[in-house]
């Protein structure tokens, strides 16, 4: 699902009330009624007290038209009306009038802090503050006002997004943004809704679909894309029938020092449970023991050396070569590592302990193979480029990097980003459950997996974070969020490629 920013979605919206010679009223009448639909789904009539906050600009006019439907429909409904300016929308007025003819109960005006009513915990707020039009932050008593909603406790659902929140810049410290424990965001989700800084403000989130003009929506260039099933489905490539192991690739992962053979295991077993035809590991010798009892059907060679990687003498006849988990940053490792990169062309997938060594020896990543993919935690980013200061000043940098380097970037969190060029692509699957040691070992190896099979590197990344998130659901499902383990994203692999193929959704605990 594409993302557009605010720009984006106001153009759309010119450009359907032309094509479909509908009135902007008309639109927005479309557009809240979903909103309706939706609370209407959920409360079923219940009869409790639903607090409409409307601005004065169109966000406001949605939560007037939401409101009068809930009257209609016999809801016990108060609306007040938050005038932080004079400058009232065409499309709110027109709204305000036909709430007044319905109503008998006026539209509370609110002009100040004296005016705030009363809000309790277990009341149910409707936020129709501000959406995409917010251009400054928000001041005075309106700041206030927010703030009164946030500690009140009370449950809130944005409309579009959560009010003071922007959708193309980081609030600053102290500024006031509701947060919400639902939004309703229309025809697309907003970049803002899945970056760390602000993605706590929106609470569960869905979008509605309100029928903007299709034509632009498929041509527009979005600020990024949503990867969803639908789009992982489309990336997918069933295995022939007619096929033999060679037909899946040959994956090397090197890595591991002492004590750290588990994230060797842990990276091979997940590229081997993606399909990867064959899988060789080259480890200290320490390791031999360990991966050839753990992971019968892996080959092993090993290094000169018992405890850390020295020398990789390997012919490296393989699709893909991953490097890095549980590597170290001894001096003899990082000389061997650079020595894998000169022998290697084909691009490789570089994690952990291969990223520590490239942020601390930068002239190594001229020497990536085109196309390489990078996995890094954000940590593990910071290092590689340096300090942010917010979500959107860390995408710029990410993008320069990865333009200078040719490289694709994978950045883990909890909507992980690929980063491609000029493109970026949100993940929708995961849980809370996943932040645990060893799953970005597992990603690597899923990438490396994939690739092996002859996806794209791009492809391979993008599929592969929504597969592993996918099978965390999978896992959160049968054992819950503490109870995952990465060596279980890795086992159910085969499960998230099933999920992808079924008819119906695993129901996942994704959030
Ligand atoms: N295509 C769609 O997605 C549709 C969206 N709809 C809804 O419309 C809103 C956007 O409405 P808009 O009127 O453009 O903007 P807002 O309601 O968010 O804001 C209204 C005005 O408020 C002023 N403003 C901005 N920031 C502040 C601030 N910090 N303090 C005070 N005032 C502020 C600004 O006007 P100025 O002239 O003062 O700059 C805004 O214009 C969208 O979110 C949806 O809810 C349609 O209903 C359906 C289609
Ligand atoms: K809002």
């Amino acid at each position: 699902m594409k993302i557009l920013t605010a720009s984006q979605l106001k153009e759309a919206d010119e450009i359907t009330i032309e094509k479909q010679n509908i009135s902007s009223e008309e639109l927005m009448e479309r557009a809240a009624t979903q909103v309706f639909n939706e609370i209407h789904t959920r409360l079923q009539g219940a009869d409790i007290l639903i607090k409409v906050f409307c601005g004065i600009g169109n966000n406001g006019g949605d939560g007037l038209v939401i409101a009068r439907l809930l009257i209609e429909h016999s809801y016990n409904v108060k609306v007040f009306i938050v005038n932080y300016s004079d400058n009232r929308s065409k499309d709110f007025l027109s709204n305000y009038d036909k709430i007044k003819n319905l109503s008998r109960d006026w539209p509370v005006l609110l002009k100040g802090e004296d005016d705030f009513p009363d809000i309790k915990r277990g009341d149910f707020v409707i936020d129709a503050i501000f959406g995409i039009g917010l251009n400054r932050p928000l001041e005075g008593w309106v700041a206030k006002m927010v703030n009164f909603i946030n500690d009140s406790s009370a449950f809130v659902l944005s409309v579009d997004l959560p009010s003071g929140l922007f959708t193309d810049k980081i609030p600053e410290e102290g500024d006031a943004v509701i947060m919400a424990n639902f939004t309703l965001s229309f025809q697309t989700p907003k970049l803002v809704f899945f970056l760390p800084d602000t993605m706590d403000f929106v609470g569960d989130m869905q979008v509605l679909e309100i029928g903007l003009d299709r034509e632009f929506l498929s041509e527009v260039t979005p600020a990024a894309q949503l990867i969803g099933r639908q789009e992982a489905r489309s990336l997918y490539n069933p295995r022939n029938k007619n096929s033999h192991k060679g037909s899946y690739g040959h994956v090397i992962i090197v890595g591991g020092s002492y004590g750290k053979i588990g994230s060797i295991v842990l990276a091979t077993t997940a590229s081997m449970r993606t399909g990867a035809g064959l899988a060789t590991v080259f480890i200290p010798k320490c390791g031999y023991e360990i991966v050839q009892t753990a992971l019968p059907e892996a080959m092993v060679l090993t290094d000169v050396n018992y405890e850390m990687l020295t020398d990789i003498k390997t012919d490296l006849d393989a699709d893909v070569v991953c490097f890095g988990m549980g590597a170290g940053r001894d001096k003899s490792t990082v000389g061997a590592f650079k020595e894998l990169l000169k022998k290697t062309n084909k691009p490789m997938v570089i994690d952990a302990d291969g990223l520590n060594i490239l942020s601390e020896n930068n002239e190594l990543l001229q020497d990536l193979p085109e196309n390489s993919v990078l996995t890094p935690h954000p940590k593990e980013l910071e290092r590689l480029i340096g300090e942010w200061k917010d979500d959107f000043d860390k995408i710029e940098k990410v993008q320069e990097f990865i333009k200078k380097h040719k490289i694709i970037l994978v950045l883990k969190g909890a909507h992980t980003f690929v980063f491609e060029q000029e493109n970026i692509y949100v993940n929708n699957t995961g849980n809370a459950g996943m932040a645990t040691a060893g799953s970005g070992d597992v990603l690597s190896g899923v990438i490396a997996g994939l690739i092996s099979q002859k996806y794209e590197p791009l492809i391979a990344a993008v599929l592969g974070v929504y597969l592993h998130g996918k099978s965390g659901d999978i896992s959160a499902e049968k054992l819950g969020y503490e109870g995952i383990i990465s060596g279980d994203i890795a086992k159910n692999m085969g499960l998230a490629f099933r999920d992808l193929m079924s008819e119906n959704e695993t129901d996942s605990g994704a959030g």
